[in-house]
């Protein structure tokens, strides 16, 4: 029991302790914090570690799984032994009154494409007459290398992009701002501990390496991604803004969340098999357009696990780097309202979305806001929550 008093279902108590990087006050430097109820704890201030007071997650985190467990074991007894109340509260601050940073310097960023149920929405969409997965889909995790540079904070605003759009009866492309801008409601998983190159880590090395887990928004411009993205890849379509979550969940808190992944109807090759590590979320996801849900995303049905996502993209020798971010692929369920991206929820302007205000939706307009928020489940009973990520249309 801590001596503070929560809010009740605050999804930030004793089980979650996420970590962000906060600044509050016109001088003060951004620093790292731990969300506990609706407050912000300052640790750079408690302390008085320069590894909290870099203005990142990047530098605590590369100091490895050790050291994390010692922080939170030490969190805990601070936010529950009555003799440090005096000293701590002096260091909790409302987290409605401080400004939340990008949590960790981002080194490289890769997106992943999991969520069967989403694959098969866009492959029947985009490839009618084919099979919805391509061959490999269930024999590796497919993902694309992604820009780090703009992985933001929650809360950027989404400018429209611009660039060549070109639909199959035109003759030749066009340019000018998207007409097709979508969300993708995604999980990330950050890397802490750097790997060496020319090395693999294993699908059990997993919590060795990464530190937490976030929400991400993986912007997307359709058009320009469809006219681009063959054979290459997403380009241009994708890379203008990723949106996180501003606190990121430790992995230490989500033991409770661990499910299996579904069973397999294709055998793995060994480095990917997962027998007795799964490392399945339990992550139940909502989406917000306007303020009005319009889907509830669950992540555990996710075909490959950020373990197995983690082993296939180190196999070939790759090396991490702390800051490292992997987000999922677009959370898809099998229901219409379980879908991660707009374009699947309209399947592709077929069927647009009706709003509460009476408008209709295929694609953002300019002054759109999408907020994604998610909780797991904590052994205690109550949710972990991973606060939200957000951000509103800015036409250009
Ligand atoms: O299947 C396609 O042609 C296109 C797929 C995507 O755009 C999905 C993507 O970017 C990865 C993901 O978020 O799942
Ligand atoms: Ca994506
Ligand atoms: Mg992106």
């Amino acid at each position: 029991m801590t001596w503070l008093d929560l809010p009740a279902d605050t999804g930030f108590g004793l089980t979650n302790l996420p970590y962000g990087i906060f600044s509050s006050g016109a001088a003060d430097l951004p620093r790292t914090g731990v969300a506990i109820g609706d407050h912000v704890l300052d640790l750079a201030a408690l302390t008085g570690d320069p590894v909290h007071a870099t203005g990142s997650l990047n530098a605590f985190m590369a100091q490895g799984p050790e050291s994390w467990a010692a922080l939170r074991a030490q969190l805990t007894a601070w936010l529950t032994d009555p003799a440090h109340q005096e000293r701590v509260t002096g260091h909790l601050l409302p987290r409605a009154g401080v400004t939340m940073r990008l949590p960790i310097e981002v080194a490289d960023y890769v997106d992943f494409y999991s969520s069967q149920d989403h694959a098969e929405n866009l492959g029947r969409m985009f490839r009618p007459g084919s099979p919805a997965l391509t061959p490999n889909w269930k024999h590796l995790p497919i993902g694309y290398h992604g820009r780090a540079g703009t992985v933001q904070v929650s809360g950027t605003p989404v400018t429209r992009p611009h660039g060549q759009r070109k639909a199959p009866d035109d003759v030749a492309p066009t340019f000018g701002p998207s007409r097709r801008l979508d969300i993708e409601a995604e999980v990330g998983f950050v890397v802490g501990v750097p790997s060496a190159l020319g090395t693999a880590v294993t699908v059990r090395d997993f919590p060795s390496y990464v530190f937490g887990v976030c929400l991400v928004n993986d912007w997307s411009a359709r058009d320009l991604q469809a006219w681009e993205y063959v054979p290459l890849g997403p380009f241009l379509g994708k890379s203008f803004l990723t949106s996180v979550s501003p606190w990121v969940v430790p992995l230490a808190a989500l033991a409770t969340a661990r499910v299996a992944a579904p069973a397999r109807d294709v055998a793995l090759l060994p480095y990917l098999e997962d027998a007795g590590e799964p490392w399945g979320l339990d992550l139940s996801l909502e989406v917000r357009l306007n303020g009005a849900v319009v889907s509830r995303p669950p992540f555990g049905r996710m075909y490959w696990t950020a373990a197995q996502q983690l082993a296939h993209m180190t196999v070939n020798g790759a090396s991490l780097r702390t800051g490292d971010l992997f987000a999922s692929g677009t959370v898809s369920g099998p229901e219409p309202d379980q879908r991660g991206s707009l374009i699947e929820l309209s399947w592709n302007g077929a069927e647009p979305l009706k709003l509460p205000d009476g408008s209709t939706r295929s694609f953002l307009e300019n002054g759109d806001q999408v907020t994604i928020t998610a909780f797991a489940p904590a052994a205690d009973g109550t949710r972990i929550s991973f606060g939200e990520v957000t951000g509103r249309v800015v036409g250009k």
